[in-house]
């Protein structure tokens, strides 16, 4: 068997360890084709340059993954992937020339691998085709496709003549959001918007059909609909919705789970996760932060990611600090409206009848590092924005809390976050972004094993509009422990 087809070790138990297997899609021509009208109902603010999404921003998160992940696919050969001639051809997963990692993994090359088998193509066509309503007669049409292709189709909605028969799901390079593993199980997720429906079921027939994901059957965790749901009367129904996207779940410590209670996941669908959870023994804490219902901060990694064992960054406004900052300035606050959406915090340990409760998110992220990560050092907060009005908001709107670390210290970030980035330094990081490292790293002069400390910085203006970052742009299948 080629190496592709073999199954992989599926293991995370933090959010810092060294990164060495992950999903991501690379931006497909779906993300070209949102429009206007139906902007904020696939959940995009803004019309992305899809070019230069891919060629100016995209491309180098991929090359710094590689380096980090699959070094030998870049190593040297950076000039060569990106001359013209070569029309972008190694990033293209259909493509002869493609990259082809079994560390750095496109669901879109996966998704062409099941394909392959004619009763897996049979059943996600129909399923898909039921979801999207398509006649009969296009269910035909696609199941004479090629694998390749009809993988291609099947995401961005575009058949190969580039005529659109349903609507692209441009949320997919967020593989965060699809399934999130949790030890060696793989929880997969319920979203909350029907603009993500299709990725949800693209996802479950890729872990329960590609070869990779043979070991992982029995542990691959779907959240049950509560009993009886359908006979519930619609202003009931609420109360009972289970939906849960992975933005809202992180795995803090092997023993250690946070879900957040948000615009997207539900505190139905937390509930059902702490009773399967505990009932199969994958965690013994699992801890849920409340937070505000709000677009700005639709799953919990927008307001704060883990840098290192001590180190974190998070959304001043919603924190102590900024409630310290209210305290002292009540005129401030009255004049730029900045208020406190308290967060509240419960956390659940298995077998104990009674939760312990956070005042503030500092707390609990201090509580994890001293005591589940046994940091052994003071905890540093690195606030958004600098915790400057109004930097704090404005630059969480466009994910200066959603970092992604490649290995303990080491995370990838946006650059058009300058005072986040200060704040970074204030703290002892350096700061590169991705074309000098990429020199620095063909040249010799850094290396990936070496590196610490350090904020990563990636092109933004256009991913940043599709309203999150490296944290969202990445599913983690295994991590080194720490
Ligand atoms: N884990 C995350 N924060 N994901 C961000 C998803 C962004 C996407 N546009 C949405 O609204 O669904």
């Amino acid at each position: 068997m080629p190496p592709y087809k073999q199954p992989i070790p599926v293991h995370v138990t933090s959010e810092i360890g060294t990164l060495k297997r992950v999903i991501i899609h690379s931006p497909d021509s779906g993300l070209g084709k949102v429009v206007p009208s139906k902007a904020q109902d696939w959940l995009f603010e803004d019309i992305v340059h899809l070019d230069t999404m891919r060629k100016g921003e995209y491309d180098y998160y991929i090359k710094i993954l590689l380096y980090f992940l699959d070094p030998e696919k870049v190593k040297g050969k950076i000039k060569e992937i990106d001359a013209a001639a070569n029309q972008r051809n190694f990033y293209k997963p259909e493509h002869p020339d493609y990259f082809n990692s079994d560390k750095v993994i496109d669901p879109q090359y996966l998704l062409a691998d099941i394909l392959e088998v004619t009763d897996v193509k049979m059943r996600l066509i129909a399923s898909i085709c039921a979801v999207e309503r398509c006649s009969y007669t296009t269910q035909g049409q696609l199941m004479e496709m090629e694998p390749k292709e009809l993988s291609k189709t099947l995401i961005s909605g575009t058949l190969p003549d580039k005529s659109m028969i349903f609507a692209p799901i441009p949320n997919f390079i967020f593989t965060r959001d699809i399934g999130i593993v949790i030890n060696d199980h793989v929880l997969l997720n319920k979203p909350a918007k029907i603009a993500r429906t299709r990725e949800a079921l693209l996802t479950q027939y890729i872990f329960y059909n590609h070869p990779l994901f043979a070991d992982l059957r029995e542990k691959i965790i779907e959240l049950p609909e509560s009993e009886h749901h359908f006979l519930l009367p619609d202003g009931e129904k609420d109360n009972k919705l289970v939906t849960l996207e992975g933005g809202d779940v992180m795995m803090v410590s092997a023993n250690h789970l946070l879900i957040g209670c948000s615009e997207r996941t539900s505190p139905y669908a937390a509930n059902q996760v702490i009773k399967v959870l505990f009932e199969k023994n994958v965690v013994e804490k699992v801890t849920v932060i409340w937070i505000p219902k709000k677009r700005d901060y639709m799953h919990i990694d927008t307001i704060f990611t883990q840098v290192k064992k001590d180190v974190w960054v998070l959304l001043g406004t919603l924190s102590k600090k900024g409630e310290e900052l209210e305290k002292r300035d009540v005129m401030e606050s009255l004049m730029d409206g900045k208020v406190t959406d308290k967060l509240k915090i419960v956390q659940f340990i298995k077998d104990k009848d009674k939760p312990v409760h956070f005042e503030y998110l500092e707390d609990l992220l201090d509580d994890i590092s001293k005591h589940d990560l046994q940091s052994g050092k003071k905890t540093r907060f690195i606030y958004s924005g600098n915790n400057e009005f109004p930097f704090g908001v404005r630059e969480q709107w466009t994910d200066s809390c959603n970092l992604l670390a490649v290995k303990e210290g080491v995370v990838i970030g946006y650059d058009r976050n300058d005072k986040t980035v200060e704040a970074f330094r204030n703290t002892g990081f350096d700061v590169i972004c991705a074309a000098d490292l990429l020199h620095a790293f063909e040249s010799g002069h850094l290396s990936p094993q070496t590196m610490e400390n350090t904020l990563i910085l990636l092109p933004s203006a256009e991913l940043s509009r599709a309203r999150g970052g490296s944290h969202c742009m990445s599913m983690p299948l295994f991590r080194e422990k720490i």
